[in-house]
């Protein structure tokens, strides 16, 4: 499709002349599932239920499956491809799609990243790491065993797995199950000596994001390139077992397991990182696999001791970041994402302020602006990061929800920006911890912020449009498949779901700078994500550009 990066004036809606805000509440869906369960359900929220009283002006979208470019309709949403989505404003085929494609036509295997890794086949080590599970938002077991069975294939001798473990975008406890699983694929592998060597829980270990806490990498580095953790076992499998039993008196789950090293009778690491070794990152979602990158590919870096830095033919599933090019070699080329709404803004002078908390941060401005960590016109676009505090966020679910909110106000009533957009982290983050009372709380907190932001629009004589990415912390309890009944551990404990939902998300439009007939068309009932980069644009007097989807509007 061409692209027209001018923006033209909307027809009937005059240009804002008064700061337009869009808010996103990650992980806020509209579930039909209304019990007790249900965490926006359960809390008080009389800002953001009053909208949905508004007529022609609420209405809920698809955040879920192919609306935003997924594999099929059992995937749920998730930050990259929403943000993807409203950024852009077009269903795009994302990575996990991508990836799945380039596995099936075999065309994976005949790319230049393939190529370059094979190189490493016949007389060193090629080494997978990544996230253990298929969850479908970071990565799916079925193509890290793709790509073993392509390597085994291809003649590689010597393969080492290094796992992250979930239990976030699956229910925890599954590390287990995933863990046989792969030692099954490992010893089905002809020819070739294949083991997992290293591995930790997913929050704990490696997959940080947005720098929150480089620890994390850090502690990720020792266990699968040198060889070194606090905790050593002779198999993966008794690792996480023991591991997730705590010290006793406090269970581990999988998303919190401990740095762990598998190593011989002896005692010996048996897949440390060598110079010469191939090593592949098998997440094709960007955000948690950039830093664990640049410590692979940079030869400058100061983020921590690295102690070692070996010679590697490096790659990841995916290019990750379109704009450092990073990495610089990938299996499966990444999704091209072009003509998003940031650039087009840009472009036609428009000034913006985006703002999150550092969990929340790229979703807000770099999958937003369709994974580029860069600014399209740095004069014309502020970007804040409030720090997120580095704890599980059950025990703080307040997060930066009323420094975001203050920034924001500061924002919309500095005449500064056009533009005002802002994500709040707190239902997706405390819904991922699965504690429902904590979330309730935070939810209910988010209710408020928003109440705060929209009455400084209306005073501004402003324009807004509050929406979110996709489910989460609409349902926190898993439940029987056909009936729906929640799901209870013999303990009488429910048994809490940790990942993001399949449920629509609503979206609301607003404001005194609106005009009165403005309202939601009704003949785009299958809407989604992609939907909403129109809309907004319209709120602030442009016409939706032809490679965005319509407007709701
Ligand atoms: O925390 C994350 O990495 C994902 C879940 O795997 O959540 P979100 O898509 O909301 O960022
Ligand atoms: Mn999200
Ligand atoms: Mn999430």
């Amino acid at each position: 499709m061409t692209i027209d990066t001018e923006l033209k004036p909307h027809d009937t809606i005059p240009k804002a002349e008064k700061p337009v805000l869009v808010c996103i509440l990650d992980g806020w869906g509209e579930n039909e599932n209304k019990d007790k369960f249900n965490a926006i359900h359960s809390a008080e929220t009389p800002v953001t239920d009053a909208l949905k009283e508004v007529p022609g002006r609420w209405r809920t979208v698809r955040a879920h499956g192919t609306a935003v470019g997924l594999p099929s309709d059992a995937d749920m949403g998730n930050s990259e491809v929403g943000h993807n989505a409203l950024g852009s404003g077009q269903v795009i085929d994302q990575g996990a799609r991508l990836v799945d494609i380039a596995l099936d036509n075999g065309s994976a295997f005949e790319l230049d990243g393939w190529k370059y890794i094979s190189e490493s086949f016949p007389d060193n080590t090629v080494h997978f790491i990544g996230l253990l599970s298929d969850g479908g938002v970071h990565s799916r077991c079925n193509q890290l065993v793709g790509f073993l069975k392509g390597a085994a294939k291809d003649g590689a001798k010597r393969i080492r797995v290094h796992i992250l473990t979930d239990g976030r975008d699956v229910p925890d406890g599954t590390s287990v199950k995933f863990v046989e699983e792969l030692e099954k694929d490992l010893a089905e592998l002809s020819g070739c000596d294949a083991k997992i060597a290293s591995g930790g829980g997913r929050m704990h270990v490696t997959m940080d994001r947005y720098e929150a806490d480089w620890k994390i990498v850090e502690r990720g580095w020792q266990a699968h390139v040198l060889g070194e953790a606090p905790h050593k076992f002779t198999t993966a499998l008794e690792a996480i077992k023991t591991l997730r039993e705590g010290d006793g008196s406090k269970a581990i789950t999988d998303q919190w397991l401990p740095p762990f090293v598998v190593t011989d009778d002896g005692g010996k690491a048996v897949g440390t990182i060598e110079d010469g070794d191939a090593v592949v990152l098998f997440n094709f979602r960007a955000d948690r696999m950039v830093e664990i990158s640049k410590a692979f590919e940079y030869e400058e870096f100061n983020a921590f001791d690295r102690k070692r830095f070996p010679k590697t033919r490096f790659v990841g599933m995916m290019q990750y970041d379109g704009d450092l090019k990073l990495p610089a070699r990938f299996l499966v080329p990444p999704p091209a994402i072009s003509g998003v709404s940031g650039e087009l803004l840009a472009k036609a002078g428009v000034s913006t302020f985006a703002c999150s908390e550092t969990q929340k941060f790229g979703h807000v401005t770099f999958f937003w602006n369709g994974n580029r960590s860069g600014y399209f016109k740095e004069d014309l676009e502020t970007y804040v990061e409030i720090p997120s505090d580095a704890v599980p966020f059950n025990e703080a679910p307040d997060m930066k929800a009323r420094e975001i909110t203050e920034a924001g106000k500061e924002a919309l009533l500095s005449g500064k920006y056009q533009m005002v957009r802002i994500n709040f982290a707190n239902p997706d983050m405390v819904g991922h911890t699965g504690d429902l009372e904590a979330c309730v709380g935070a939810c209910s907190l988010v209710d408020k912020c928003v109440k705060e932001l929209l009455d400084t629009v209306e005073s501004l004589g402003g324009r807004w449009l509050l929406t979110a990415d996709h489910g989460n912390a609409d349902d926190m309890v898993q439940r029987a498949k056909k009936t729906n009944a929640p799901l209870f551990a013999d303990s009488g404990a429910p048994l809490p779901l940790t990942s993001h939902t399949l449920a629509p998300v609503p979206v609301a439009i607003g404001g005194p700078g609106l005009p009165e007939g403005i309202k939601f068309r009704d003949d785009l009932p299958n809407a989604g994500l992609a939907n909403i980069t129109g809309t907004y644009l319209n709120l602030l007097g442009f016409a939706t550009p032809a490679h965005m989807e319509p407007s709701l509007i």
